[in-house]
């Protein structure tokens, strides 16, 4: 086995008296795509700032490529949940991924012809030619998106973070999203972090699940994990999994978000 992208220990996390998660263990390889599911406040997008450095945990360690998490790194690419843009700001949608490559830096921006390159090439993969020299604030949420995904690729990270990537997409939209970051650790070995309410889009992607709710969790693949006695006991109340048609419906919490026109036939 390759060395872990990231190795989460014994960690907990708790605000006050309340306890997010404890004592949580994952190791990450390359390559791998976990799905991070679970409640409203069950301490998803708390996770991925811990892993950025950004939150300090109560208790245990987070190691990304053997080394202490610190924030900064430019080897982890992070899409952020879902925020709109100032209509007013003058930024380009170019400039979004330009950003992707230097927005660590202090200083003047990249302007190498590598750097124009790799542009080039990103704008190509999340198809957004078109949107080039767009200022952020007229794009679509779908196509505010992909160059959000676009900027936390192109520097080609060993991890990617993404907090709710596919919410107030629809369904062609979200397809787009999931194939993108899916090619992206295909051609780069990055592993994906993705926290999500619905893992029927990213299904077929997913290595394992990582699955909070109550101050607890369960980790393993979707088979072992998405089952209802597994997630009747993590609740605390009956829950049902329903399989249909290859889609994973979860029954008997309000976590799970579904559009009308998912329906089961
Ligand atoms: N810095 C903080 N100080 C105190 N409480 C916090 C802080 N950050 C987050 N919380 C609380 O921790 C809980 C978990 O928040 P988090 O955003 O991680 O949840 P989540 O699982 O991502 O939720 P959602 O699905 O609604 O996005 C929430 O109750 C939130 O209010």
């Amino acid at each position: 086995m390759s060395k872990p992208v990231l190795s989460i220990k014994n960690a907990s996390l708790a605000f006050g008296d309340r306890t997010l998660w404890s004592n949580l263990n994952l190791e990450i390889q390359p390559h791998e795509f976990i799905a991070v599911i679970g409640s409203n406040g069950s301490g998803k997008t708390t996770l991925l700032k811990a892993i950025l450095g950004q939150e300090k945990l109560s208790s245990g360690s987070i190691e990304f490529l053997g080394k202490p998490v610190a924030r900064g790194s430019r080897r982890i690419g992070y899409i952020p949940q879902h925020r709109s843009i100032d209509a007013a700001t003058p930024m380009r949608a170019i400039d979004m991924l330009r950003l992707g490559l230097d927005g660590h830096r202090f200083g003047l921006p990249i302007t190498s012809r590598a750097a124009n390159k790799k542009i080039e090439h990103i704008l190509g993969c999340v198809d957004a030619f078109d949107l080039a020299g767009k200022r952020a604030g007229e794009l679509s949420g779908g196509e505010l998106q992909r160059l959000r995904v676009g900027q936390a690729v192109i520097d080609e990270p060993d991890l990617i973070l993404a907090d709710e990537p596919l919410s107030a997409l629809d369904l062609a939209q979200q397809k787009v999203i999931a194939d993108l970051l899916d090619r992206e650790r295909r051609e780069h070995n990055s592993a994906v972090i993705f926290v999500t309410h619905d893992v029927n889009p990213i299904l077929s992607m997913v290595d394992r699940v990582l699955y909070l709710a109550n101050g607890k969790f369960k980790i393993g693949t979707p088979d072992e994990v998405l089952r209802s006695e597994v997630l009747s006991e993590l609740y605390g109340t009956a829950v049902d999994v329903v399989r249909n048609q290859g889609r994973i419906l979860v029954v008997g919490t309000q976590d799970h978000r579904h559009h009308d026109d998912e329906e089961w036939s």
